[in-house]
């Protein structure tokens, strides 16, 4: 297996590649249990890509992998290249490099990405100081207008407040600034509106489709929910016990789930999409409303 460990640019993506191609990726415990086990799935430009599974499935260790953030005591084999740069067994100074410009991510709790004693402003002008080199007004005005961006109201105001000043969804909506600040390749968001409010998740929701088509971003979108990642994602990957077990569009997998295990997860959506109101559903229909953005 080919690894770029130089620190180097890599190979560069040409017109169509994978912005990221995870190959045989593991990740084994200090007890040696493999609870990431063989996974492999590509993601090009631009495309979304979903990762469903129950709790302890493996989605978040894989998301984390892909950044090269496990927690130490977790060791991961394989390899991952994003935008052409190996991760695994890379030397911190390249993976610092690449978070950012190649993969940023946004969690379910924003408060786990922000500092609860620095104003906002502050927070989102972090990354574009230490990757894009801006200062003075120029990094001031690119503050600004990341907040607008991402819709946050009254920028000029807000970027002056702490955390706890907000809203739950306009802390995510500073995440998800902070994320997009270096215009990464690809976007990773695990379950990032499991803890907000119903109406403030599609609010989110939209938001993060909307900034992944206007900037081209790959979205690996991390979720529990099949109604939810049907909205999000073109393509989905099932993880069960650590690997995958099913991979493929969206709609071909919720019309004709092949596996027992992506059944199950197809047939409580609907369960629950019939139990809050929703038409009835047909056997190979779509489990929500799905339009594609
Ligand atoms: N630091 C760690 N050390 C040892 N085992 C871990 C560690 N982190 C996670 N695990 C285990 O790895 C498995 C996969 O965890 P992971 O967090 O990826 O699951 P998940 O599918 O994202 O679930 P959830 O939706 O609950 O976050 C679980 O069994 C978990 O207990």
């Amino acid at each position: 297996m080919t690894r770029d460990f130089s620190g180097g640019p890599g190979v560069p993506a040409g017109p169509g590649a994978p912005v990221l191609a995870v190959d045989g990726l593991t990740v084994v415990t200090r007890a040696g249990r493999r609870v990431v086990d063989d996974v492999s799935f590509s993601v090009r430009a631009g495309e979304r890509l979903g990762i469903i599974g129950e709790s302890g499935s493996g989605k978040s260790l894989t998301a984390l992998a892909v950044a090269g953030l496990l927690a130490p005591g977790l060791a991961a084999e394989g390899s991952v290249r994003l935008s052409g740069t190996e991760v695994i067994g890379a030397p911190e100074a390249t993976l610092n490099r690449v978070r950012g410009s190649a993969v940023s991510l946004v969690f379910q709790e924003p408060l786990s990405a922000l500092d609860p004693l620095m104003r906002v402003g502050r927070q989102i002008a972090g990354p574009l100081r230490r990757h894009r080199g801006l200062r003075g007004a120029a990094l001031q005005d690119a503050v600004l207008g990341l907040m607008r961006e991402v819709a946050l109201p009254e920028p000029d105001r807000l970027a002056r407040s702490f955390p706890h000043e907000m809203s739950g969804g306009q802390r995510q909506r500073v995440a998800i600034a902070m994320a997009l600040a270096c215009d990464p390749a690809v976007l990773i968001a695990d379950e990032p509106t499991t803890a907000l409010d119903v109406t403030v998740q599609a609010e989110i929701l939209e938001l993060l489709l909307r900034v992944v088509r206007e900037h081209r971003t790959a979205l690996v979108f991390v979720s529990h929910d099949m109604a939810v990642v049907s909205e999000v994602a073109e393509r989905v990957l099932v993880m069960r016990t650590g690997t995958v077990v099913e991979e493929g569009a969206v709609g071909d997998v919720i019309a004709a789930p092949r596996h027992p295990y992506t059944r199950s997860l197809v047939d409580s959506a609907r369960a629950l999409d019939a139990a809050l109101g929703g038409p009835p559903p047909a056997a190979g229909q779509d489990v929500t409303a799905v339009e594609r953005r």
